[in-house]
């Protein structure tokens, strides 16, 4: 038996199938999807297994065999196994990347092998010109086991050859081995005494000096269940000494036990009945509920304007997708994955829900992975990368907010969360529902075939094949018929002509008095894209700059350090201005603790939350301010995009915008669109219950088509305009984007570079007849622009040089780019510099 191996080194010479030979003991039990360790260049590499065959291609004899099964059950399945190799086709990265990507990154873990002395007794000192033995051998000796070849490594760095001569001539015995980091969890847990009648005989003999040991027997004798010794600690208020003084008189016991890490364990869950569907609700789930019945691969564009009701939609869907024993994905927003959002999903479906998000440790993380792995969990809420969940029957995949960019990973692999989670879908059968009140431009055309089926973009391009592309699911009215809230825009310049300087337009000033007065609360949203704080001499000018990448450093309040968020770099911050001496540096804060100040000052008393990145970095921060919004204990929530998104707060019937228009300027094609979905949703969080809501805009634009749409929720009229500039721009919808970005430390070197391949893929492109508008209908264009400076120039020290790449149709613009890749590579196909690729990037740094 032939297993092929995929080596866990993300370069291009490695990045193709490795024959090994099974060894008898672990035929069977290698399966496609297997975690294995290999010897590979004379390491011992982790793997992973893709493939098994009776045969190989090249002399069986010269192969090796596997050296370690890491896992007796594979954490990855064939199915898995194909999506990375789709992956790393579509991505254009390295397979190991892909399949690394799908698994907790508990599971990885690092090879390492472990060394010891074959013959003890031996002597050895001709193995070197001194005298007895050699340091390295006599710190092993000393050890009296088997001693890390890393440990060796850092300790004995000159003697690497003779070390590895050592194992050579058999005198050191090499063992691999690939540990997990992880360890399962252990509790400490106390047991109810074994022999009844001894424990009641010495609770009866215990002195008085004792009682603290005593009420510990008693309480074990009264409730005979285990308890941990912390929860035993905290009921009695005792020490865990008195309770280990008990145990070890043998009257009860103590034993670790294995325990999940549920992070949302001692939390009750309200359980939720279904409730009746609204018209619209019920329209939109029928449909969805057919393609269930059918086991139809099936694309849903839910378009329901906020307060629609969409959640329950997908909870009534996912409880029809259970029912056939299959299991259902639901993505959201990483910063939308809040305890509210999972309480919705707990609520209804209990236990069998799993939770996979970044702020887990990766612990919890491993345990949430493995409930779902092992069948006990049948929903699995999660950001992105829960679009792997190891699921052996996908009946549904729910993404909610599909508009939002934090699905696409701005590392490798580049995937897109909506592309795999309908590719994904195909491969089981499986309906996928992208949910949103504001689709991305992308997949509205898609499912409106605003664009021919050949038109190329993610969400047609892979569904058009097996089900005619997307089907749109509108939902335009809220739940009970209410009113979408009141949009008025205030232009700040003819505040400023009022002679009004404040942050505040007198309109939202007396609004937010009304609402204090009133009791009830208020949301303000402050737009800013990229949070981040910078410091600025205010008499020259300066700013504080990375000394390795073209950015401005960003300032952390609380540490008084700047940091770079590229390359880690960090400084103190400092008193006066390096450029001119001048003592008026300031920090700019992210803006929100300037509102604070200012509402503090305008609003005497006003409880204030802010929620921003200096206030939510710790760890269930984020939930402890909604939670305290939630019980009224604020009369405003004060924040960045976080306040945003998904929150449904019965009393907040106004919604302030203090500047609408930062996001609109930015260098970004999707800048209007950005624009446009964050006024909606924001306004969104108004009114959702019995009371109206109002909200209020602040602009310099009060005449731009996307604040003017948003203005009076035409989500229709803002799609038209600005498919009117991508169609002028041949930007998506329209067309395609690779984002290919070159960078070195020599800025000659990448000049070159960049122009070789950015001449040959004009070249190729030439060849293969695409170049230009080739089809009448123009269906089919390929257009490479650059090589130019990147948004970014500079970066951990190295200059970045960007070519795009502007395709429509199929014209095989990966294939060309791979092509020229390897054209202006070196033999071994080693680039002359840095190149990595961004296929339909978001972001465009
Ligand atoms: N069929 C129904 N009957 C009564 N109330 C409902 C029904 N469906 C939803 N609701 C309620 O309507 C409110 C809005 O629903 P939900 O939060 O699901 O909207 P949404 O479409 O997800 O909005 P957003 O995009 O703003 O998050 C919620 O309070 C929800 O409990
Ligand atoms: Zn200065
Ligand atoms: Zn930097």
């Amino acid at each position: 038996m032939i297993a092929k191996v995929i080596v866990d080194v993300p370069s291009r010479a490695t990045d193709r199938p490795f024959d090994y030979t099974i060894p008898a003991g672990l035929i069977g039990w290698v399966e496609i999807g297997s975690r294995v360790g290999v010897p590979f260049g004379g390491r011992v590499l982790q793997g992973f297994v893709i493939g098994l065959a009776d045969y190989a291609d090249v002399d069986v004899s010269k192969l090796k065999p596997i050296a370690e099964l890491l896992d007796h059950v594979p954490p990855l399945s064939p199915d898995l196994v194909e999506l990375a190799q789709w992956i790393s086709e579509k991505y254009f990265c390295a397979l190991t990347t892909a399949l690394q990507v799908m698994i907790p990154a508990a599971l990885k873990g690092k090879a390492d092998s472990v060394v010891t002395i074959s013959e003890e007794e031996q002597d050895y000192s001709w193995l070197h010109a001194g005298e007895g033995d050699a340091p390295w051998l006599a710190f092993i000796r000393a050890s009296g086991g088997p001693v890390r070849m890393a440990a060796l490594q850092e300790r004995f760095p000159d003697d690497a050859a003779a070390i590895k001569q050592a194992i050579k001539l058999g005198i050191l015995t090499e063992q691999v081995s690939i540990k997990d980091r992880l360890s399962v969890r252990k509790v400490l847990t106390v047991y109810p005494p074994d022999n009844e009648a001894l424990a009641q005989e010495a609770l009866a003999n215990y002195s008085a000096r004792a009682a603290k040991q005593q009420e510990v027997l008693r309480y074990m004798l009264e409730n005979r269940e285990p308890i941990t010794m912390s929860a035993l600690v905290e009921t009695l208020s005792t020490t865990s000494g008195t309770i280990r003084a008990v145990a070890d008189k043998g009257l009860i016991t103590l034993r670790e036990v294995e325990t999940q890490r549920d992070p949302y364990a001692g939390r009750n869950f309200k359980r939720t009945e279904p409730l009746p569907l609204t018209e619209g609700q019920q329209a939109v789930y029928e449909e969805i509920a057919e393609a269930l019945d059918a086991e139809a691969s099936r694309v849903f564009l839910l378009h329901g304007v906020t307060g629609s009701g969409k959640t329950e939609v997908y909870l009534q869907t996912i409880e029809r997708c259970l029912q056939y024993e299959r299991q259902a994905i639901v993505l959201v927003p990483e910063i939308a994955l809040t305890p509210q959002m999972v309480e919705r999903f707990k609520g209804r479906f209990g236990d069998s829900v799993a939770v996979l998000h970044s702020r887990l440790s990766n612990g919890e993380r491993y345990d949430e992975w493995r409930k779902i792995r092992e069948g006990r969990a049948q929903v699995a809420v999660g950001a992105r990368s829960a679009v792997f969940a190891p699921f052996q029957r996908v009946g549904l995949i729910i993404i909610d907010e599909e508009h939002e960019s934090s699905y696409k990973q701005e590392e490798s692999p580049k995937y897109h969360a909506r592309d795999v989670a309908v590719r994904r879908a195909r491969q089981h059968g499986a309906a996928v529902v992208l949910g949103s009140a504001t689709p991305s431009l992308e997949s509205f055309a898609a499912a409106s075939r605003i664009l021919s089926a050949a038109s190329a973009f993610s969400v047609s391009d892979d569904s058009a094949k097996s089900s005619g592309g997307a089907a749109l699911l509108p939902m335009p009215h809220r739940v009970g018929n209410r009113p979408m809230p009141k949009v008025h825009l205030i232009d700040m310049r003819d505040e400023l002509k009022a002679g009004n300087r404040s942050m505040f337009s007198r309109q939202l000033h007396e609004a937010l008095l009304d609402r204090l007065e009133k009791g009830e609360q208020s949301v303000l949203l402050l737009n800013r894209r990229g949070y981040s704080t910078f410091v600025m001499c205010r008499s020259c000018g300066y700013t504080a700059q990375c000394p390795h990448c073209d950015i401005s450093l960003t300032f952390h309040q609380k540490s008084r350090v700047m940091r770079c968020h590229y390359c880690g770099h960090a400084e103190q911050a400092p008193e006066k201005c390096p450029t001119c001496e001048s003592e008026h540096i300031r920090f700019f804060g992210t803006g929100t603790q300037r509102v604070e100040e200012e509402l503090a000052k305008l609003f005497p008393g006003i409880r204030v939350i802010r929620m921003d990145v200096d206030t939510t970095t710790e760890k269930g921060s984020h939930e402890k301010w909604l939670t305290m919004f939630g019980e009224r204990k604020a009369d405003v929530l004060l924040g960045t995009q976080m306040v945003a998104k998904g929150l449904d707060f019965p009393y907040v019937t106004l919604v302030g915008v203090i500047a609408a228009d930062t996001s609109l300027h930015l260098p970004d094609f999707r800048a209007a669109e950005k624009t446009f979905q964050l006024l909606t949703q924001v306004a969104g969080r108004a009114g959702r219950h019995e009371l109206l809501g109002e909200v209020i805009v602040q602009t310099y634009n009060p005449e731009h088509y996307a604040i003017v749409s948003a203005q009076h929720h035409d989500y229709a009229a803002f799609v038209q305009e600005e498919l009117k500039h991508r169609r002028f721009m041949s930007y998506p919808p329209f067309c395609r984007l690779i984002v290919v970005t070159l960078s070195d430390e020599q800025l000659t070197l990448l000049i070159t570079a960049g122009d070789k391949l950015a001449s040959t893929l004009r070249q190729l492109a030439y060849e293969s007849g695409v170049k230009g508008w080739i089809d009448s209908d123009g269906s089919r264009f390929i257009d490479i622009l650059g090589p130019v400076a990147s948004p970014i120039p500079r970066m951990k020290d190295r200059y970045r040089f960007q070519c795009m790449i502007k395709y429509r149709g199929n014209v095989g613009a990966i294939d060309l780019l791979k092509q020229a890749i390897s054209m202006i590579s070196g033999p071994q196909g080693q680039p002359p510099v840095q190149i990595s690729v961004d296929v339909d990037p978001q972001v465009i740094l």
